[in-house]
């Protein structure tokens, strides 16, 4: 592992204390089922990936990173893991009395822009944006497995399981990616890279957050 993904490791490690105090992750930590904000969050996630799998489809094959894997993911969009969701919030309430937010919510904007705004300062900047998504993903989930404060029985623990297992060759090859690169770019681009990055993990906190906030279309 080279320095440049030792700082993005760096930078996920200091952000998981504000994901482990995020509500939405407290309830899942919990077991405790919020019809709402799951179905919330299904929602906001379909929106954002429509965005994302494009994006992140042409960076990677910029730096021609293609696997199995992210093929199925382009077919499905995470179709298992909503679907996980979409069944524990069907098990707690009755579907139609839920109002689902069909706003694009403030982090899912705000997120989308960024990748958006990354993208236009190159491959390098872009990658290392959209790497926070798969990274936090497979970061957070393998902590909480670890910590031991997702344990099987607890009704996420599938949930959490299917990303801390998903995805590991991608994101190997995209952190190779990033450290080869991260050789050929000036410091001054590094460094928009690192910041990109911090952002998108910003993002992906506020994202599961914005999911715990709405009620009827306004803020709790
Ligand atoms: C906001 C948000 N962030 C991350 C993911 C997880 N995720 C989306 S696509 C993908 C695979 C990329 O190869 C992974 C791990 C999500 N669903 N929603």
């Amino acid at each position: 592992m080279g320095t440049y993904v030792k700082q993005i490791e760096g930078v996920m490690k200091e952000a998981l204390p504000s994901f482990y105090e995020n509500d939405f992750i407290k309830a899942c930590e919990r077991g405790e089922i919020l019809a709402e904000p799951l179905l919330n969050y299904i929602y906001q996630d379909n929106i954002y990936l429509d965005h994302f799998l494009p994006m992140f489809t042409k960076v990677l094959k910029s730096y021609k990173i293609e696997t199995e894997t992210l093929l199925q993911f382009q077919g499905d969009q995470d179709t298992e893991p909503h679907q996980m969701m979409d069944i524990l919030a069907k098990e707690v309430t009755d579907i139609n009395q839920v109002q689902v937010v069909k706003d694009w919510l403030p982090a899912t904007t705000g997120y989308l822009n960024h990748l958006d705004e990354s993208d236009k300062k190159g491959n390098f900047v872009s990658l290392s944006a959209l790497a926070g998504c798969p990274y936090v993903y497979g970061y957070l989930a393998e902590r909480l497995i670890e910590d031991g404060k997702m344990k099987p029985g607890n009704p996420f623990f599938e949930w959490f399981d299917f990303y801390k297992g998903t995805d590991g060759q991608v994101t190997r090859d995209l952190l190779a990616a990033l450290d080869k690169e991260a050789e050929k770019v000036s410091e001054d681009v590094r460094q928009q890279g690192l910041t990109a990055f911090y952002q998108s993990v910003q993002f992906e906190n506020d994202f599961f957050a914005q999911a715990m906030e709405v009620q009827d279309g306004k803020k709790r």
